[in-house]
Formats: structure tokens, C-alpha cells, sequence
């Protein structure tokens, strides 16, 4: 979650910092390099300024509020701006409003500021309490004509702003000139969508091929409805010249049924009018939403990171890339996925993006190592494996095709499946080299969460690193050394303590002095951390039902073609089944909105709300919100026939990375598992959202979190209490009960595979190679990156490995 750090200069320690300042975001580094015996990276200080935090999100999407009111309303007919009143109108003129004004006075059917800021203003409800108002109603024919300009002579043009990036902000007073245009019909906008952004017709094609093409987005569903174009004829009619003006009167029958007859038909026609808008608008504001919802500044990669994705995707070098908690392995894992895709756009299936379990392959979009291998539970030996695999079309297929294979979550894979993997992909592509010549692209921290020991098996699992096929699998070995996580150095050298299992007891007082209550005044609770689930959902449900108040439940929405492989794929996501929730209820974000509100954040349930309420009111509090704007929102909330539109949201009051509180109404996310192809094998459809009092040290892995207290006591597993402790971004927000130096375990085996690392290091410094740990190992026959200096024995051998269990017991 944290994404700043601050230069800290000082004593080279153990987590010696090279910070710098970057542009707006201060960094500090709490680099673990001495770990593995290296001097300080030098090139680490050059990373690129990070990208402006602000993103469309803040500003523009409905269904998040920072300061600004919500703006969005594609075609400028928002229930915003009909709350708003003229205020609107005021600041920022609606397209059609400023279509009218290019136009000028000599275009009679264009009508004035004023007049679309009254037409707007017209509510329903208006009429009801106006008695003594007569008026009467007419269609119009048609859309006030496209004013005629010469290109650049416009007001308008010439205050154009520079072309957008896909996710900037164009704020109504900045909208591109398409958008003075008339809607589409949904023929056309299809059309418009399926072509190249260069090849579109336009009037402006000028400005839209400044612009980046943007990602097809599917029409709202009423736009399918037939016949669409009379529908949109029908919206557009209510478009500001179909609104009755005060300022226009007519020649009036003044008999009191005449009145009473006119006000009803204009009634029935508003209504009708006013619905049909309203689903056109939620259409598209639900599009809107989704879209950007999904964006996310980017981050800026790291020398090391973008050493090791060029390793990867440049020379194509299998790489298992490592280093503690916190030093952006997913980040980078994330940005590597990116980079192979494009460059396998042409065909996707040469990359299979897996992890050892399913909650962390759901993490990175990808499936579990044993799904891609097509093996089941993988029990049975290689050759009963491969028949079972030849006699899977599919299976036997991605082995064929795939030319990368990503594995994340390393450390808890066994190596006997690895070993099996290898195997397996030898015989089934025909190639003697390990995995059948396929580019591996591992990452993991063998300090964290080790393999789970197969039931009935009285040995203790192996690590994959102690597989007889990992070392002539594997290029390069690559530690990052740059915690981006936890700010404070000492922090960070004391969790570095910890994953080691070699504290000195300053580290233990230091920890001990973190058993104190934490208290804050926001309203946000400490996460509490436990090892099973049971204890997890125990806790969360006995905190949600000590709140008073309605319980509000949302079931997920799952589907994929074949039900029994859809359950056991999402048995294991993030997003759950069923999620029941009231006001007050503690909440954590499961998906990454932008650069502040990220999966891992945590918030609050101030409220329930629909989509259109929330619109409206900008998620302020029934307190900021006049009894005028009220009875709209009651209006607009009863002109709703869907259903779905009627559902009430949780909004959640979010505390962002950034310090700042964020209100949104979190409506239902996708998730899906896809082969390469596209091929949905399962998906959920589910609010982002999971009860945050308490997790499990199994899901709360990879996560960062603001504050959490954790109960050593109960602590069982090596590598529980280190992923438990190292979440926490700082010892501010981190409570430790128990803590004791034997509750830390750090496996023998792993201290010493990590030491190996460290004295390949020593090799490779004499190459200077620049600042990473690299630890590159020769496949048989294979002349490159192996210097003719290094020892054999550094191979980690079975021998080794029974030494250390000796030496450890
Ligand atoms: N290059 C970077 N610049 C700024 N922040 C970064 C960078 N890389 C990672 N981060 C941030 O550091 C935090 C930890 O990143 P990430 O979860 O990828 O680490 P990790 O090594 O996978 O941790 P863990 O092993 O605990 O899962 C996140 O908040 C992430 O946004």
C-alpha cells in the first residue's frame, strides 16, 4: 500500500537507506542489500519520477468522492446537474449548452444558457406543487442543428486542452470537440468502436488521433433495445430544446380543464421521457464506472525491477526473482505479465501466468500450477501424469503452446511437484531441457508460507528450491533488496531480523514494546491477524453482530461452463460467496481502484445507497443534503423501474494511503479466471469488499496494511509470525501480543539456500555486474553467463540439505 519513501541518508546498517526525493512522492529505501553481502546499489537512485497521483477516478468517476462533487455524465444530462441547479451551469457549461453558444444568436433552434439551465433544473415533483402554473408542452422535431465552424475559429477550439492520456480528466469545460457533436446512434457509436482510431470519420479527426485509442467499452444493454434509434430519438427529444420553457409562452387556453388536461399530458410524456433518460444515463454511468474504477496510476518501476522485466521479456531468461516482504515482487511480477502479453498480442496462449494456490493465482489473473498442468492432485508418479495429460485436449494443448510459464508463490510449492513439472514437459513437448524448454518466471520469498505437507505424509514437504531440476531450471537468481513498504529503516531491519530467525535483543525489546493497545480517533479498528479461518470468521461475525441496525447481504453473481471446475476455481477467491454487512462495519477493499485506495485498504460502512442517490447527493451525509435535493432524489430514486438500479450499495468511507478519507459506494467487481485465449473458466461478480476486523495470516499474505495486531501465541507455522508482522507498513500501527524469539521460525534450509545467494553475489560483484544480486546458473552445455570461477559445490545438493537439517535438528 505504500508507495513513498523518504530519503534517510545515515549509517549503512543492515537496511542501509538510499533514498530520494522524486518529483511530488519523498522515498525512503530500506534496502536489505547487506543481507546478501553486496554494497549499495548505486543505480537504485535513478528511478523515474513517479506519474502525478491524480486520476480520473478522483475526479470523475460517480462512485467515488475525494473533495470535488461527482461530475460524470457522458452526455451531459446528469442527475448531478439537475440536483446542482444552476450552479452547474455556473462553473461549467454542459456540451449542449456550449453548443448552443458557439452557434450564436443567428441559430434559432439553439437555446440559451439559461434556458438549458431551467430545462434542466424541471423536475416532475415541480409540477405537482405548482398549481397556478399553466403550460403547455411541445416536441420537438429534432436537435438543435451542429453549429457551422471553421476549425480553429471557435472560442471553443482555441481553448481546447493539450489531448488527453487514458487517465486524465476532461472536465466539462474541457470536453474534445467530439463531444459537441450529437450522440451517435448505436449503430454508428458500434461502428465507431470497432475501427481503428485513425481510420474513424470525424470532423475532428485531428484531436482524436491526439487522443489514445480507448479500450472498447460495451454499450449500456437498454441501447440494444428496438427499435435503439426511435429510443434515442426519444432521449434526445429530452434534451434541453424539448424541456418547456417559462420564457416562451405560448397562446394559452386559460380554462382551469384546460389546464389540468395539459398538465397531465405533459406529466405522462415527462415520465416517460425522464425514465428512458434514466436508463440511458445508468447505462452508461455503470460502463463509466467499471471503466474507471479499473485504471490505476502506474507505478514506477525500480532499477532492479526493470533490470529483472528486461531479463524476462527482453532476452527471454528463465528467472526466479526473490527478496523479503515488501520489495515489490507482485508489483513487478504484475508489470512483467503486462510486457509478455504485448509481446505475445498475436498469440496469447504462449503465456500461462500461474501460482501455487488459488487465492494468490486469483491475485495476478491466472490459474493454480495444477490446473495449467492438467494433473489433478498430482499424486500419482510422471508417467501415469503424462497419459492423464495426453488424454486432456486442453491440457496437452497449453503444454504445446506455452513458451513462458509464470509461477508466483514459490515458496509454497514442494519440490516434488516440481520435479514432476519438469519431467512432465520434457516428455510431453519432446525436449530433453528442463520443462521442455519453456522460460520460467518464478517469484516467491521461501521465508514466507512454506509448502503445505500432503495429508497422510509423515515428511516434512521440500521446498521447490530443493528440487533436483531448480538450479539447471532456472538463468538467473535475483534478490530485490528495496523495501518499499516499511518506511522506517529500523522497522524494516527488524522484520529483516525476524525472516532470518536472528534477532538480537534489541529487536526483541523493540518488538515487546509493541504489545501497548492501539488507539485511534477515526474510526477505523486494528486488523486482527489469526492463523485459521475459523478463528477469522468467528471474530468478524461476532463484531457485525454486536452493531445495531439493518443487515444488508450480497451474494456473488458466478458463472462458467463447467460447475464443478467454476466451484473449485473460486473456492479460493478473494471475493466472497455471500458478504453480510451493516453501518459501522469494518471493510476491507479487495481490488485496486488508483494509486491510493488499493486492494488492502481499509474502511468503514457509513451508509447504504443506491447508485442514483449517490449520484446525486456526492455521498455526503443526510446532513449536507437540502430537503429540496431531497425530495429530487426521492423523485429520480421512484422514476427507476429497474430493479437493479433500486439496489442499495454500501458506501465505505476509505482511509487512502495518502492520508486522506475517501467516501465510495461500492458496487459489484468482476473477477475471472481466463485461459490465455480469453477462455472465461470461471468469474464472480461480487462487491470488492471483505469484513476487515479480522484475516487470516493465509489471505492477509501479499497484502500491506495500515494496522494490524497480531497474537504470536498462536502462531504455529515458519514464516507465520514474519508474514504476519511484516503487513504492517509501520510499529505505529502494529500491535504484537506474545512475542517471543521461539516463536520465530526461520527453516534451516531456507537461511541456508539465502545464503547461497549471497556468496554467488560475491561472485558476480567481481564481474560488476551493477547493482543486483545475480546468481546465474549454467544448464548443461550451455556456455553463457556462467563464470569459469565459480566453485561447483555451490549447487545446492541433497547432501547439503540433510547437513542442515542436522545441524538445526
Ligand atoms: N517501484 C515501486 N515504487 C513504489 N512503490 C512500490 C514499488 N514497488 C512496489 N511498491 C509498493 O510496495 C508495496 C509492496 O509491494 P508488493 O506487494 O509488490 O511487495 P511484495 O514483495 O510482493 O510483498 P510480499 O512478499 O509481502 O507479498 C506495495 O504497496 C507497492 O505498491
Amino acid at each position: 500500500m505504500q508507495q513513498s519513501r523518504k530519503p534517510t541518508g545515515g549509517k549503512p546498517s543492515s537496511f542501509p537507506s538510499n533514498g530520494q526525493s522524486t518529483g511530488s512522492q519523498t522515498k525512503t529505501q530500506s534496502n536489505i542489500s547487506t543481507m546478501f553481502n553486496k554494497p549499495h546499489l548505486a543505480n537504485s537512485s535513478k528511478a523515474t519520477p513517479a506519474a502525478p497521483a491524480k486520476t480520473a477516478l478522483q475526479h470523475r468517476s460517480p462512485n467515488i468522492i475525494n473533495s470535488n462533487p461527482p461530475r460524470f455524465f457522458p452526455k451531459g444530462q446528469g442527475l448531478a446537474s439537475l440536483y446542482k441547479q444552476s450552479d452547474s451551469f455556473k462553473e461549467e457549461e454542459a456540451p449542449e449548452a456550449t453548443e448552443a453558444t458557439k452557434g450564436g444568436a443567428a441559430q434559432p433552434s439553439a437555446p440559451s444558457v439559461s434556458e438549458l439551465a431551467a430545462a434542466v433544473q424541471f423536475s416532475i415533483e415541480d409540477l405537482s406543487d405548482d398549481e397556478s402554473l399553466a403550460l403547455e408542452f411541445q416536441a420537438p422535431s429534432a436537435l438543435p442543428s451542429r453549429p457551422q465552424q471553421e476549425p480553429g475559429s471557435s472560442k471553443i477550439e482555441q481553448n481546447e486542452p493539450p489531448p488527453a492520456s487514458n487517465t486524465s480528466v476532461i472536465s466539462w469545460s474541457q470536453s474534445s470537440p467530439s463531444h459537441y457533436r450529437p450522440p451517435p446512434r448505436p449503430s454508428e457509436l458500434m461502428a465507431e468502436q470497432l475501427q481503428p482510431a485513425a481510420k474513424r470519420p470525424s470532423p475532428d479527426n485531428e484531436a482524436q488521433e491526439s487522443v489514445p485509442i480507448k479500450k472498447k467499452r460495451q454499450l449500456p444493454p437498454n441501447w440494444d433495445r428496438q427499435p435503439a434509434d426511435q429510443d434515442l430519438k426519444e432521449v434526445q427529444s429530452t434534451l434541453p430544446t424539448s424541456t418547456p420553457v417559462k420564457t416562451n409562452p405560448p397562446l394559452w387556453n386559460t380554462t382551469e380543464s384546460a389546464v389540468k388536461a395539459q398538465k397531465k399530458q405533459l406529466k405522462t410524456q415527462q415520465q416517460q421521457k425522464e425514465s428512458i433518460k434514466f436508463e440511458a444515463t445508468l447505462g452508461d454511468m455503470h460502463q463509466a464506472m467499471k471503466s474507471h474504477v479499473s485504471k490505476s496510476a502506474p507505478i514506477v518501476l525500480s532499477d532492479e525491477q526493470k533490470y529483472i522485466k528486461s531479463l524476462v521479456v527482453e532476452q527471454g531468461q528463465s528467472v526466479f526473482f526473490t527478496g523479503p516482504a515488501g520489495t515489490g515482487k507482485s508489483v513487478l511480477m504484475r508489470a512483467i505479465i503486462q510486457d509478455l502479453k504485448k509481446k505475445y498480442i498475436r498469440d496469447p496462449e504462449r503465456v500461462a501466468i500461474t501460482a501455487s494456490t488459488g487465492l494468490a493465482a486469483c491475485n495476478i489473473g491466472g490459474m493454480t500450477l495444477h490446473s495449467f498442468a492438467g494433473i489433478g492432485l498430482g499424486k500419482e508418479d510422471v508417467n501415469t501424469l503424462v497419459k492423464k495429460i495426453r488424454r486432456n485436449p486442453k491440457a496437452k494443448n497449453r503444454w504445446l503452446k506455452t513458451k513462458v510459464l509464470i509461477i508466483d508463490e514459490i515458496s509454497m510449492v514442494d519440490a516434488e511437484l516440481f520435479d514432476k513439472l519438469s519431467q512432465i514437459g520434457r516428455i510431453i513437448r519432446n525436449n530433453g531441457r528442463p520443462w521442455g524448454g519453456i522460460q520460467l518466471v518464478i517469484t516467491g520469498d521461501f521465508f514466507q508460507l512454506p509448502p503445505v505437507p500432503e495429508s497422510g505424509k509423515t515428511r516434512e514437504a521440500k521446498f521447490a528450491f530443493e528440487a533436483a531440476t531448480w538450479n539447471m531450471s532456472i538463468d538467473h537468481t535475483i534478490a530485490l533488496t528495496e523495501v518499499f513498504r516499511q518506511k522506517d529503516p529500523e522497522f524494516a531491519e527488524m522484520l529483516n531480523e525476524m525472516r532470518l530467525g536472528k534477532i538480537s535483543d534489541k529487536t526483541v525489546r523493540n518488538f515487546q514494546a509493541l504489545s501497548r493497545p492501539l488507539h485511534f480517533d477515526d474510526g477505523l479498528e486494528v486488523t486482527e491477524l489469526f492463523p485459521t479461518r475459523q478463528e477469522v470468521d468467528s471474530s468478524n461475525q461476532k463484531r457485525l453482530q454486536a452493531l445495531a441496525g439493518k443487515t444488508y447481504r450480497y451474494d456473488s453473481v458466478d458463472t462458467g461452463s463447467d460447475p464443478v471446475l467454476r466451484d473449485k476455481l473460486l473456492a479460493n477467491m478473494m471475493a466472497p460467496p455471500t458478504i453480510e454487512l451493516k453501518k459501522g462495519a469494518q471493510v476491507m477493499l479487495i481490488k485496486n481502484m488508483d494509486d491510493t485506495l488499493v486492494n488492502g485498504s481499509l474502511g468503514t460502512v457509513i451508509d447504504f445507497m443506491t447508485e442514483s442517490t449517490f449520484e446525486i447527493r456526492g455521498g455526503a451525509d443526510d446532513s449536507d443534503v437540502e430537503s429540496d435535493a431531497k425530495r429530487r432524489i426521492r423523485s429520480f430514486a421512484n422514476a427507476l423501474s429497474n430493479k437493479e438500479a433500486n439496489k442499495e450499495y454500501p458506501l465505505v468511507r476509505f482511509h487512502a494511503v495518502d492520508g486522506t478519507q475517501r467516501n465510495i459506494l461500492c458496487v459489484p467487481e468482476d473477477w475471472k479466471v481466463e485461459l490465455p485465449t480469453g477462455e472465461v473458466q470461471a468469474a464472480r461478480k461480487q462487491l470488492p469488499l471483505i469484513l476487515a476486523w479480522a484475516l487470516s495470516i493465509h489471505k492477509a499474505q501479499g497484502q500491506t496494511l495500515e494496522r494490524v495486531k497480531v497474537d504470536l501465541g498462536k502462531v504455529f507455522e515458519k514464516g507465520q509470525a514474519y508474514v504476519a508482522l511484516s503487513r504492517a507498513t509501520s510499529q505505529k500501527g502494529l500491535q504484537v501480543l506474545n512475542f517471543q524469539k521461539s516463536k520465530v521460525m526461520a527453516h534451516p534450509r531456507v537461511i541456508q539456500f539465502y545464503n547461497k545467494l549471497s556468496t554467488a553475489e560475491s561472485v558476480m560483484k567481481k564481474k560488476a555486474a551493477g547493482s543486483i544480486t545475480s546468481y546465474t546458473i549454467r544448464r548443461p552445455g550451455d556456455p553463457r553467463a556462467l563464470p569459469p570461477t565459480r566453485p561447483q559445490d555451490e549447487r545446492y545438493d541433497d547432501e547439503q540439505n540433510e547437513e542442515a537439517r542436522i545441524a538445526y535438528g
